[in-house]
């Protein structure tokens, strides 16, 4: 923040007219969000603004973004909604670790059941709660095709989706990138030494918001593969920046992975490790319905009131 956004945010914090919300803070992997209890609603009971104020770390309560647990719609197909802002207001798709960080947070409510059917902006998402306090999360198809991505770059011909294509950065930096939705963005990076062969802080969010590649902005994915069923990633998320971890990233990366042959397809109920800053995340695509499955822990960090303006 400039000094002069930074002091209008004091300025509104101390002007507070006493309005104030409860909330729950949870992480997944380092990965950490602010929860509010909004079951009763059909819409989030804060706005996108009032959602960045509160992840500043200084000024806030801090997070990598706000999640809101909302009433199901009426079409019976679900038990809750979940809605998503990041931390600079902007409301992505889904989000992975946050919605372990959801179901824990139901659970920790008192709606104990063994898995939720949730509505997100990506569709149908279910989360199922492990016997080992972990959670295996049914995150839906991989979405190949470029323009549903979104991006603008060339599908591969031999793999008719955008695999390993050339793409110059705004600083004339040059990579191959491999794109895949998991209802949000991720353009994935392979390196070989991911210390030593990417500038993070600059790479990172030159490729974050050049809309000419991907109009919707995209979570940045640098690879390094260790083993055939092992990657380490290091993530710089669209609306977050630098993160601890990316669920949906983690599951673009693995599905991006097997179709490249940068690792062989593991056998049904197989998953590979992808180890990030916070930790590991076990990822299954399985091949008889398409669909990825990713396990992890989510825990809760603590709970309190906050000032709104
Ligand atoms: N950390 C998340 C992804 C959150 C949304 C992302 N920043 C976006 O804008 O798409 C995850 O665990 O998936």
């Amino acid at each position: 923040f400039s000094p002069s956004r930074t002091t209008r945010r004091i300025a509104s914090l101390a002007a507070s007219t006493g309005d104030s919300i409860e909330f729950a803070k949870y992480e997944g992997l380092g990965n950490d969000f602010i929860l509010i209890d909004d079951r009763d609603r059909d819409t989030p009971s804060l706005t996108p603004e009032q959602s960045e104020r509160l992840c500043h770390r200084n000024f806030g309560i801090g997070g990598d973004g706000v999640i809101f647990a909302l009433k199901a719609p009426e079409d019976g197909n679900y038990d809750f909604s979940m809605r998503i802002y990041n931390s600079d207001g902007s409301e992505p798709e889904m989000c992975g670790n946050g919605i372990r960080c959801f179901a824990q947070f139901l659970k920790d409510l008192g709606a104990d059941a063994e898995s939720y059917r949730v509505n997100t902006l990506a569709g149908p998402i279910i989360p199922v709660m492990n016997p080992d306090s972990t959670i295996t999360v049914d995150m839906g198809e991989p979405i190949l095709d470029g323009p549903k991505v979104p991006t603008t770059l060339a599908p591969n011909s031999e793999f008719n989706s955008v695999v390993e294509q050339t793409h110059i950065d705004k600083n004339g930096k040059e990579w191959k990138i491999s794109a895949v939705s998991m209802g949000n963005p991720h353009a994935i990076i392979y390196v070989d030494d991911l210390e030593k062969d990417i500038n993070f802080e600059v790479d990172g969010p030159a490729l974050e918001g050049d809309t000419g590649a991907f109009p919707a902005k995209t979570n940045v994915e640098f690879c390094q593969v260790m083993s055939p069923t092992h990657i380490k990633m290091k993530v710089w998320e669209r609306g977050a920046g630098p993160t601890l971890a990316c669920g949906t990233g983690t599951c673009a990366l693995v599905v991006a992975a097997i179709r490249a042959n940068k690792i062989p397809r593991p056998a049904e109920g197989e998953r590979v490790r992808v180890t990030l800053p916070g930790g590991d995340l076990f990822i299954e695509w399985r091949e008889s319905n398409n669909r990825v499955y990713m396990s992890g822990p989510a825990k809760l960090s603590f709970k309190g009131t906050a000032l709104l303006k």
